[in-house]
This record gives C-alpha cells, structure tokens and sequence, in this order.
C-alpha cells in the first residue's frame, strides 16, 4: 500500500509520464506564477492527453518567462489581462491571493473564458453570490466556472457522502470537521496566508474545508442565527521574519451551527500547530448518523 502511494505521487507529480496531446486539448493559461499552480495542474496535465498549460502571465514579465522556462511553458504575457486577451487560450487557473479571485475570475468570464478559481472562490459571501449569479456565469452557453475543492473528486469523499446520504442511515445527529497545519510547515513568515489586506487567515485558507464539507452533508445548511465562533489571532512569536504588523489574521479558529436538518455542527482549523500530533498536515470529517458513524 505504502509502495502504491508512493509510485502515485512520483508518477502524479515528480515525474509524469508525457501524453500525447488531443487536437481539441483544452489549453489552460495561468493567472499567476503561483507556488501551488506546478502540483495542482502543470504537472498532472503533463500525463493527461486532454489538457495543455499553454501560457502563464505574471505581474512581472521576467518573472513569468523563468517560470515559463522552468516548467516548460510556451507562451508568456506580462500582465493578466494580456493572457485573458490571448485568443489561443480556453481556459485559465486563477491561484492569486483570495482577495483577487473576485475581480479576475469576472474578468476572465468576461473574455470568455472557462475558470478553474482556486479555494476560495472569493473574499467574502457578497462577492460569492454577485460571481456565482452573475449572467456571465448562469447564461446558457456561459463559460464553466470551477472552484477548486479538488476532494470532493476523491472517491474516498464520495463514499464517505453516500453513507451518510443513505436514507437507512437516518438523521444526521452531528457533524464535525477539521484541518490541521504544523507551524511554518506551508505558511512561513511573509505567506499571503498571513495577510489580511489578501484575505488570508485559518478561516479563509485551512478553514474553507471543513466548512465546505459540512455544507455538503445533508440537513447541514447552517440556520441563521446559529452560528458562533472563536478564533485565535496570529502569534508573531512563533515566525522568523515578519516585516509587517500583523494584528487582525487568525492563525486558530473553531465554529459551531445548527444544520437546517437539526445536527450539531462544529468545525476547526488551525494553520499553526505546534508540538505533538499533528506533524503533517491532517484533515478529518466525521458524521454522526443513527447509531452509525462515517468517517473519513
Ligand atoms: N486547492 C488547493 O489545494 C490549494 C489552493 N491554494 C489556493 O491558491 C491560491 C494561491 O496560493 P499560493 O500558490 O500558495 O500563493 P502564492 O504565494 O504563490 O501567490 C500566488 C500569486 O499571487 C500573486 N501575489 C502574491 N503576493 C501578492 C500580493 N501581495 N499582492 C498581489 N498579488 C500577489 C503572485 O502573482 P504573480 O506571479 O503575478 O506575481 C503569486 O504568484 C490561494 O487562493 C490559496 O488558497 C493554495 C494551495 C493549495
Ligand atoms: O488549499 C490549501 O491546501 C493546501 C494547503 O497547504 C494550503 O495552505 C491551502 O491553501
């Protein structure tokens, strides 16, 4: 088993091996020469006949073209709308700073162009319902509009939902989900997870998932009113190198809510674990269901 995993993600990510490509491939651009961009899609579309990255356009030009050079990129814009203009591209891959998602992820529906946005989809839920009701976004031959929750692909998540969508499961009594991350493991010091003014903090990064996956549960849409929540805000102390003050981002938060199903609902996400358990980042979602419990 070990082995398997370990030969899934040298072949997934290290070393892919090259497809050949379809004439009618999707051909991606990057709006961003992000960190996350090379394992989320430059490699796995490397071993996939379906899809090219074809362009990556960052904020500064050299930038882009050693990006574009080291992970063999053809195509290279200097400025993000130079790639949205780009004809030759179907697609993009928006994976900047949560506070920019809103504004590029409108203006690449607005070139016509199909969105792959990363986690999550915007700063805030005025954003979310104006992008996700947008008539560039609903029309009937609009553009796709993705948000990047990968999981929920996974088949161990899509087991894990039937069990808990059975009808012979009964109802749902509570729920809790969770994410963990040792501190400075993914987020050193000068992270945009760190930064306020990008929308960052456990909420908005590491917390994005447990709340999606609870919201996927059946009678688990959070009642009005409901709702509490604690939250811990960034201990400078742990990081070498901070340069700015940051006194609003949290780096701990918990949650609670009553699903509209009537389960109790509690979620955690913690960008900053330090000591024991756990040493890797770490995700749990449980379900509590009649006298079954699903986990995963
Ligand atoms: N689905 C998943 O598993 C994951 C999703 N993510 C999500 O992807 C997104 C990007 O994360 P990550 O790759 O770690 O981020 P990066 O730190 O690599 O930043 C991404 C891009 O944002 C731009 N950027 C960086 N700092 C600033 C700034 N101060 N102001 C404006 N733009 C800035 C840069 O663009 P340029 O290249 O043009 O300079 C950079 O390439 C986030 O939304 C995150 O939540 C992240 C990790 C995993
Ligand atoms: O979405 C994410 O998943 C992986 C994490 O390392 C990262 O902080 C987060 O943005």
């Amino acid at each position: 088993m070990v082995f398997s995993l370990l030969s899934r993600i040298y072949y997934g990510f290290i070393r892919p091996p090259p497809a050949h490509k379809q004439d009618d491939a999707i051909r991606f651009g990057l709006i961003g020469a992000s960190q996350i961009a090379p394992i989320a899609l430059i490699a796995p579309a490397k071993s996939h006949p379906e899809v090219i990255v074809a362009a990556v356009a960052a904020r500064d030009r050299d930038r882009a073209a050693s990006y574009a050079k080291k992970h063999d990129i053809p195509i290279v814009h200097a400025s993000y709308q130079a790639l949205l203009n780009d004809p030759s591209i179907d697609a993009v891959y928006i994976s900047l700073p949560n506070s920019h998602h809103y504004e590029w992820a409108l203006r690449a529906l607005k070139a016509g162009k199909h969105v792959l946005l990363e986690k999550p989809s915007t700063a805030n839920a005025a954003q979310a319902s104006a992008l996700f009701t947008h008539p560039l976004a609903t029309a009937p031959n609009a553009p796709v509009l993705l948000e990047a929750f990968h999981y929920v692909f996974h088949p161990a998540w899509q087991t894990f939902l039937a069990l808990l969508r059975d009808p012979s499961a009964g109802r749902i009594e509570s729920a809790f989900a969770a994410q963990y991350m040792p501190a400075g493991l993914v987020a050193p010091a000068g992270d945009i997870r760190w930064r306020y003014d990008l929308a960052g903090g456990a909420m908005m990064d590491f917390g994005t998932y447990p709340l999606h996956a609870l919201r996927q549960m059946p009678g688990q849409e959070p009642v009005k009113g409901s709702l509490g929540a604690e939250a811990r805000l960034l201990d400078r102390a742990k990081y070498r190198g901070f340069e700015r003050e940051e006194t609003e981002v949290d780096e701990y938060m918990r949650a609670w809510f009553r699903g509209d199903g009537g389960a109790e609902a509690r979620m955690e996400a913690d960008l900053s674990v330090t000591g024991g358990w756990p040493f890797l980042p770490a995700s749990w979602t449980r379900g509590v269901a009649g006298d079954g419990v699903a986990e995963v």
